[in-house]
């Protein structure tokens, strides 16, 4: 009877103690590392990505944890973006001033009475020189001794309208340049914001958000770019700014989570839009290529990928192009930026970037201030370069 009183009483102690145990056990970290995730400061392992569902279920945990971009302490005021519409037109006078060299010095050579061989040459120089491109410019060249042979005498006027009409013919007015940002029946439409550090990829981001919001759609970003907790609060200022919620994680998380979290945060919201600032570093084209191509797969469990915009630095010229080819390869990039149009008289890098890739131009960067991205327009453009600034 003894025995069974203390057995009843050491079960009644037992009991208290593992589910107070279990009652008081701490809850899961907010942002619980994942299989894969990468220490601070390494690269993201070529190797060990998980098979396509357990990306899904490693997404799906992480959005279970996520921690979206908690409110910065003092909410600054929201600002309303000017429309995309005619932005280049506003902006062309800084256009006109940075491709100055290159359109006007065309004109000029174009003028001269007499055209001979050295002259033809002269202008093919310019148009190489201003990264149009070995065949662009050689067609120009070609197109354009055909022309004014016919025409003989040439007024500014005519030479003006001559060379407009070649340039434009290489800038391809047809191309679609349409930045896809209508939603689909329920989901977002996603747009992956892709290139090497330093183009502009960040600013971008968030500059894009500013053309969306301006143009009337509400914008989720994404900060995938965990290699420098820097360009996850670049965006947040960004975000905070226009009024979009910004999803980032630590340094280092895997930029696959925080882009699938970001497109469920934009599911959740009913966004139109979600931007992902990718982390897509020229390390390996292999590296490249497994972490860009995770991040797209991840993203398409839970909608489609509707546009891979490729940031391209104006000022970088051939090195810029061979990025491109790099990331064409790896990703299928549907359109481009090209920023830092302002510092380069280099403009004709938009010819031969479009030639070598087969994908339009659909924004440019022209300067840092906040609505200094504009629709690619090539008429405005073309027109902007001819004038003089
Ligand atoms: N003048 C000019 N500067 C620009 C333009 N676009 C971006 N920049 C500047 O380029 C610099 C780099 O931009 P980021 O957006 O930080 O570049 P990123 O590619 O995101 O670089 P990481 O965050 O290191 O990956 C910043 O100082 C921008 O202000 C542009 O169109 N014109």
């Amino acid at each position: 009877m003894d025995y069974t009183i203390v057995a009843v009483v050491i079960f009644a102690v037992a009991l208290l103690v593992f589910g107070g145990a279990f009652l008081i056990r701490p809850r899961r970290p907010q942002a619980p590392a994942e299989p894969g995730e990468r220490p601070e400061g390494a690269a993201p392992s070529a190797t060990a990505e998980p098979a396509e569902d357990e990306e899904a279920a490693a997404a799906a945990d992480a959005t279970a944890g996520a921690s979206p971009a908690e409110a910065p302490p003092a909410a600054p005021e929201v600002e309303t973006p000017p429309p995309s519409a005619g932005r280049l037109v506003r902006l062309r006078a800084r256009l006109a001033r940075s491709q100055n060299v290159f359109g006007q010095g065309l004109l000029s050579l174009l003028s001269a009475d007499k055209l001979d061989d050295d002259s033809w040459e002269e202008i093919e120089d310019t148009l190489i020189t201003a990264d149009v491109g070995t065949t662009s410019a050689a067609q120009i060249v070609e197109s354009l001794r055909t022309k004014v042979k016919v025409l003989g005498t040439r007024s500014p006027e005519e030479v003006r309208g001559l060379l407009r009409t070649e340039l434009l013919a290489q800038l391809n007015p047809d191309l679609d340049r349409t930045v896809r940002t209508e939603g689909h029946s329920g989901t977002p439409s996603v747009l992956m914001v892709v290139g090497v550090n330093g183009t502009g990829k960040t600013t971008t981001s968030g500059k894009l958000a500013r053309v969306l919001v301006g143009d009337g759609r509400s914008v989720v970003l994404g900060a995938a770019d965990t290699f420098r907790a820097a360009a996850a609060d670049q965006l947040e200022t960004w975000g905070a700014r226009v009024g979009a919620p910004v999803v980032r994680k630590d340094e280092g998380a895997d930029p696959a989570s925080v882009a699938y979290d970001a497109v469920s945060r934009g599911v959740a919201d009913g966004a139109d839009a979600v931007i992902i600032d990718t982390a897509g570093r020229l390390h390996t084209k292999v590296g490249l290529m497994d972490e860009l191509g995770k991040v797209k797969r991840v993203i398409e469990k839970k909608s489609q990928v509707d546009e891979v915009l490729l940031v391209l630095d104006a000022t970088t010229g051939q090195n810029g192009l061979r990025q491109a080819r790099v990331f064409s390869e790896v990703v299928n990039v549907t359109g481009i930026v090209l920023t830092k149009l302002d510092g380069t008289a280099k403009g004709g890098i938009i010819i031969q970037v479009q030639r070598e890739l087969g994908v339009p131009v659909k924004l440019v960067g022209l300067g840092e201030g906040p609505d200094d991205l504009a629709p690619f327009d090539p008429e405005a453009f073309v027109d902007a370069i001819l004038d003089a600034a």
